[in-house]
This record gives structure tokens, sequence and C-alpha cells, in this order.
């Protein structure tokens, strides 16, 4: 599917969709326990791949047929050898966390994934689960899916680089929980996406699970059980995505718009609000009513660091775009291990749009304001990060912005575009 997106005005209200962080980490908490209700899951293809993968190691889903609630069975603690292997399509998240599960079964399991996740770093995990007694090989011996993990580990202490993907950490903590004598993860270097690893604690911490920051990393007791208070677990609103409604806001709606859903939680992404604000955005989040008012205003440049933000950076790299002066996105060559390398398809594809930009391994920096961005064919890559930032660059850029193989946004905000549109934007797909 193309999506050609022209200049537009927006106004009215939105709401973005639930947090795919948190959907994955409910899913399969639920699934390490032994029933919970998921309410609000983001229902995605990213999330059905961590459903999915749940049901492999010998859970039962249910989604209802409104969609609003997810039912688990959970395999309680002990997975099951996978029938098959585990396709985690796109998704690092899914990879990455039960990866770690794979550890926990008494037998093999192979995860593999399309040709994006297969070419992310798996390299660190896979150590990790060596060091903690387990089998774990890339089958190309590159530190990439496909995977062969096997166990079942009882636990003990893995050492691992913090600076390729807080997921290692997360996968960790959520499989340590369960084994028998808990894990401590020791970071060799500081931890980039930090935030993450806030929100696996506060899921953890809501399905009874207690996990704890110490001197140099996390650790987590083994023996315990993930069940939610009364059974029952309900996921919050996902900042990564509204950072695209935030920008389209600030950049295209003279009268306002509000987003809706946004309360408050460990998500970093929030950092957008603080952004936006530092450019000279007009933005008020009322925390209490989960709303976020903003209008479109001059921008102008400033410098981020995305260390623990790197979802945002597609979306801060567009508001540089259209701000005067320099905008500097600092501290994000981890931004490189994504669906796509999104430094680099940023700076190409705001180039194409006529920005000034300068790539740098672990800086990006984009002048923009001189003259207007104009419209231009992208393609969208595959990475629904790349497709959603560069719609809202086409809300204001001069001409119509065509993007290819738009329909992979429904890897975390499904409806996207019919958002937009109802928002006023002149969208067609
Ligand atoms: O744990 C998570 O839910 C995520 C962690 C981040 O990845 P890294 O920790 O690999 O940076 C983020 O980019 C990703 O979209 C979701
Ligand atoms: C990087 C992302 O997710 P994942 O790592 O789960 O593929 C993302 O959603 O931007």
């Amino acid at each position: 599917m193309d999506a050609t997106i022209e200049r537009s005005t927006l106004r009215g209200r939105a709401r973005a969709p639930p947090s795919k962080s948190y959907t994955h980490r409910a899913i399969l908490a639920a699934g390490y326990g032994s029933e919970a209700t998921v309410h609000d899951p983001l229902v995605s293809a990213d999330t059905q791949a961590t459903r999915r993968a749940v049901e492999a190691y010998g859970g039962e889903t249910d989604l209802s047929e409104d969609r609003s609630t997810l039912t688990v069975e959970g395999f309680d603690g002990r997975p099951d050898v996978p029938a098959d292997v585990i396709d985690c399509a796109n998704s690092g998240t899914t990879m990455r966390l039960t990866t770690a599960t794979a550890a926990l079964a008494d037998g093999l399991t192979v995860l593999t994934g399309d040709g994006s996740l297969r070419s992310r770093p798996q390299g660190p995990l896979l150590d990790a689960i060596e060091q903690l007694g387990g089998r774990a090989e890339s089958t190309r011996g590159n530190g990439q899916a496909p995977l062969v993990v096997g166990g079942p580990v009882d636990g003990g202490t893995a050492s691992i680089p913090g600076d390729v993907s807080s997921q290692f950490v997360t996968a960790l903590l959520m499989a340590g929980a369960v084994s028998d004598d808990g894990i401590a993860v020791d970071l060799e270097t500081e931890l980039k996406s930090a935030p993450y690893v806030d929100i696996t604690v506060e899921v953890l911490e809501a399905f009874g699970v207690e996990a704890e920051e110490i001197d140099g990393g996390y650790r987590v007791e083994g023996g315990q059980s993930y069940a939610p208070e009364g059974g029952e677990y309900h996921v919050p609103g996902d900042f990564s995505s509204m950072s695209y409604l935030l920008a389209a806001g600030a950049l295209a709606a003279p009268d306002g718009l509000v987003v809706e859903g946004a309360y408050p939680s460990a998500q970093g992404d929030s950092a957008i609000v603080d952004v936006l604000e530092r450019m000279g955005a007009d933005i008020e989040w009322d925390r209490e009513a989960g709303e976020i008012t903003v209008s479109q205003s001059d921008l102008t440049g400033v410098e981020v660091s995305v260390a623990d933000t790197p979802d945002l950076l597609p979306t801060i790299a567009v508001l540089g775009a259209a701000a005067d002066g320099t905008t500097s996105i600092v501290d994000c060559e981890h931004v490189r291990y994504k669906e796509t390398d999104r430094v680099s398809v940023m700076a190409e594809s705001l180039t194409e749009m006529g920005a000034a930009v300068v790539e740098e391994q672990d800086r990006l920096s984009i002048r923009g304001g001189e003259t207007n961005l104009r419209g231009a064919t992208l393609p969208g890559r595959d990475d629904h990060r790349i497709i959603m930032s560069l719609a809202v660059a086409g809300l204001v850029a001069d001409g119509e912005t065509t993007i290819t193989e738009a329909e992979d946004v429904d890897v975390s905000f499904p409806g996207f575009f019919d958002t937009l549109a109802e928002l006023g934007a002149n969208v067609s797909k």
C-alpha cells in the first residue's frame, strides 16, 4: 500500500493505541503465570507475535470479539518445548523476551523472524544464556537469528553490555523470576533505553513479581509466581505512538488538537512532551485527565539525547526538519539496531525532502526552517516508525509525499492513517 499525504490543517481529538511495550510484557507475564486477563491490549502485528510465542510454549490465549480483552492461560513457569519454529516476524521485543523463555524449556527451541529481525543483534543475550548454563546459538554464527536455544537453566549471574538493547535485561528478568535460583544481570556498560527496564519492573510488580536494580545491574529472585491482582491487568496508552500525533499537532493544528489516553507511566517516551515544549510548542499535559493539548507553533531547534528514548528519534528528526535552526539528536548509536538503521534512514529521507542533514555515528543534526520541506516519494522500508514520522513531515511539505509499503504501520499503530484522516489530514491510500 502507498500512502500519499498533502499539506493539511488538523484539529479535533484522537486516541493513541495501547502501549506495545506494556502489551508484550503483559502477555508474556500472563504466559509465565497460570491465568490472567489483559485489558486494552494493543492488537498489532508485533504483539500477535508474542501471543503466538506464548502459545508455542504451551499457553492458551483468547481475544474477545471486540478485541478489548485477551485472556491468557499460562504455562505456569514451565514452558513446553515448542512443536515448531517460533516466528517472531518483525518484533525485536518478541524475539529477545521469548529467547529467554526458551532457556527455561527442557529441550531446544528455534526462533526466527523476517529479514529485518534476522539482521538485528542477539549475541549478548545468547552469551548470557550460555553463562547461565544453557545452549544458545545463532545458526549462521553471526549473533543474529535464526536462533537455537535450549535449557533448562536454573539461574545464576550473567554479564552483558548495556548499550545494544535493554530488551536483553527485560528478557532475563522476566524468565529469571520463574527460574529455580533467580538471575542477576551485571551490566558491562551503561544501560541505554533504561526506561524500558523500568516498564518491565512496573509490569512485574503488577503481576506480583519483585525485581530490583542493584549496583551495576538488576536482580530477580527465582521461584516467584506471576499473578496480577484480581487476575486482571490494564494496558496504558502508548507514548511512542502519541509522539506522531503530538508532532502533527505542533506542526499543523493552528486551533490545537487533543491526544487522549495519556496517563503517566514508566514510559520514557513521554519525554516527547518536554522536547516539544523546549522547541517552543504550545503544549499542555493534563495528567489527571490523561489528555495532551498541542497547537501549531513556531519551533526552534534544540539538542536532544535519545539515550533513553530511541523510538522518538524519527519523530524528533521530523520536528527538527520543520523547526528554525539546528536540532541535534545525540546518543543515538543504538537507534541503528532497530527495524532499520533509523539514523541513516531518517538522514536520507529528510535530505530527499530538502532538509540539511549531517549524520555522524552517534549524532544526527538537522537544519530546518530555511526553505519548506518538499514532498517526495519515499520507501517505507518495512519500518513502522519511519512510515509514521515521514507521514507527519508530509503534512507540512510542499506538494505530495508518497510513502510506499505504508501498511507496516500495523506493527504498532494499526489505523494510523485513518486516525490522521479523522484529524483532517489530506491522506489517501
Ligand atoms: O523493551 C521494549 O519494549 C522496547 C525497548 C527498546 O529497544 P532497545 O532496548 O533495544 O533499545 C525500544 O526501542 C523498543 O521499541 C521497545
Ligand atoms: C524497535 C522497535 O520494536 P522492537 O525492538 O520490538 O522490534 C520499535 O517499536 O520501534
